[in-house]
């Protein structure tokens, strides 16, 4: 195989991710070819709708997964964070590359911290994460929806329609705009999400023989083993996207600590649970991360939002 085709969103910073993956391949493979094809999505067009309205994350990954079944690409560059747990079976990851920060970011013009936001500030997000992480611990603040790219999102925040927004590090670092972070939010409060500053290479499991050996040269084994704990844990739940769930997994002194979150979108109830272990046990620690968060009482949530 001499050339392979990227399929992406078109946005800046998936074109940013593309081009970053395009590097990574041609240096671990010296000589290949690698060519960017950039689609607008149905996610990236309708912007005046919550993404749980419109059919959920699974929007933007679609039709990149329809172009890699009609063989118009050969892979697909994704953040790991807008996957769904389950890949439909035809698909499979082939490559899981170094984290960026995954920190959610507070980002204001006129507030250096969110604790410095007062009573009915209006903070943007279109994440039930975010929402529901903020209503537990700032349930003085006004969430307000947020949609759009990156740069849509900021001048959103620029024209005044918004306090303060909170978006992902990574993203703000990877489109070099991470002097409008004002603070970097505490994963112990805003636990960030499953994958969150993690970029996933998708293929067709067909063609695994044929592309895999190129694509786990990019890998790296680290990252790997700590999504994949959070991603089990994400699997195991089997949570229907538009409930706030939250896995972030690290490593400390040599063990692998995976923290989770699970709530209720109306606000009724919020879990959290902690777990240590050996991170060659990266997927009994998320299940057994999944069972905690089940055994306090999770369970009730999984039932009634399916
Ligand atoms: N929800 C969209 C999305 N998907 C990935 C990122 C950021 C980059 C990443 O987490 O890898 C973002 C933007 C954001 O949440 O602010």
């Amino acid at each position: 195989m001499q050339k392979i085709r990227i399929i992406s969103r078109n946005s800046q910073l998936a074109m940013w991710q593309a081009n970053h993956v395009k590097e990574k391949l041609i240096s671990a493979n010296p000589g290949l070819f690698v060519d960017i094809i950039g689609i607008t999505t149905e996610g990236d067009r309708i912007l005046d709708k919550s993404l749980e309205k419109i059919g959920g994350k699974g929007l933007f990954i679609k039709e990149l997964e329809y172009q890699l079944l009609h063989e118009n690409a050969d892979i697909a560059v994704h953040s790991l964070k807008d996957l769904p747990a389950k890949l439909p079976e035809e698909f499979i990851l082939a490559a899981i590359l170094e984290r960026e920060d995954p920190h959610d970011a507070f980002v204001s013009n006129n507030y250096q911290s969110i604790d410095e936001l007062p009573d009915g500030a209006i903070v943007g997000t279109s994440s039930a994460r975010r929402s529901a992480i903020l209503r537990k611990y700032y349930p003085q603040l006004e969430i307000k929806l947020l949609r759009g790219n990156l740069q849509t999102r900021l001048a959103k925040l620029d024209n005044g329609d918004y306090d303060a927004i909170i978006l992902a590090v990574a993203g703000l670092k990877r489109l070099g705009l991470a002097e409008r972070i004002k603070t970097i939010l505490p994963a112990k409060i805003f636990v960030p999400a499953i994958g969150q500053g993690v970029l996933a290479v998708e293929i067709l499991a067909s063609r695994k023989n044929e592309l895999l050996s190129l694509l786990k040269k990019i890998e790296d084994i680290d990252t790997s083993r700590l999504v994949g704990a959070e991603r089990e844990m994400g699997r195991f739940m089997n949570a229907s996207c538009n409930v706030p769930i939250a896995g972030y997994a690290r490593m400390e002194n040599n063990q692998l600590h995976l923290s989770a979150i699970i709530a209720d979108p109306d606000n009724v109830s919020f879990y959290t649970a902690e777990i240590t272990g050996d991170p060659d046990s990266y997927l009994q620690i998320g299940q057994e991360c999944a069972r905690l968060l089940l055994a306090d009482g999770a369970q009730e949530i999984l039932g009634k939002y399916l």
